[in-house]
């Protein structure tokens, strides 16, 4: 994709969340999170790569002793559907016996974190809570809740605040939906 096709992908779709609402439910989040984990002395595990917008803007709100890592886990691959589950790292930290908060940018059909927290509980994780800056309204029975959301998102493919349309534009701070045009591509 050229530089001019990635900025009419962008002209063409439609905001779904303004910069503000994501910040103001980072501030919600923060709160709730601290609010049941701040004696855990948690390892927070950010999912590489989307989780890296998250991760940042929610570490810095979160004003208890915790310690940080990642896994990198992807089935999407730049593409608009998901495929099957790769693992490309595992945490360096050793999850076992630890209360974990997996941060991920974006539930959708609910694979990938079903399948972290399976990884995690096998790895002998005491006890994983999950937070997810997206859960998107697609009407499915996910495998998977997460505890603590900061928006709902309609089921259009989205991307911005980590979320990547083609690999590209995860550096945006507000949130878009492809337009179903770019998306069927
Ligand atoms: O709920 P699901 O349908 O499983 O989808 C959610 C996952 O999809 C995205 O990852 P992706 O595979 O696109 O990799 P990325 O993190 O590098 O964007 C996103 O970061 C979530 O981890
Ligand atoms: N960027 C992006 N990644 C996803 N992974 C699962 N659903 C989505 C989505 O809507 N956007």
């Amino acid at each position: 994709m050229t530089p001019h096709e990635a900025q009419q992908l962008l002209h063409d779709a439609e905001c779904v969340a303004t910069a503000e609402r994501v910040q103001a439910a980072l501030d919600r989040l923060a709160g709730e999170i601290g609010e049941a984990l701040s004696s855990e002395m948690p390892l927070v595990l950010a999912v590489m790569g989307g989780a890296v917008v998250f991760a940042g803007q929610l570490l810095t709100r979160l004003a208890f002793p915790l310690e940080f890592d990642y896994l990198h886990v992807t089935r999407y691959r730049g593409k608009t559907r998901g495929g099957e589950i790769e693992w490309r790292v595992l945490p360096g930290k050793s999850v076992a016996g630890r209360a974990v908060l997996v941060l991920d940018d974006i539930l959708d059909e609910g694979e990938t974190l079903a399948a972290v927290r399976a990884k995690l509980l096998e790895m002998g994780a005491a006890r994983v809570w999950s937070a997810v800056l997206t859960d998107k309204a697609n009407g499915l029975v996910k495998p998977v809740r997460a505890d603590f959301v900061g928006l709902e998102v309609p089921d259009r493919y989205v991307f911005g605040c980590g979320m990547d349309a083609y690999g590209l534009w995860r550096n945006l701070p507000a949130i878009y939906a492809l337009s179903p045009d770019a998306a069927s591509g």
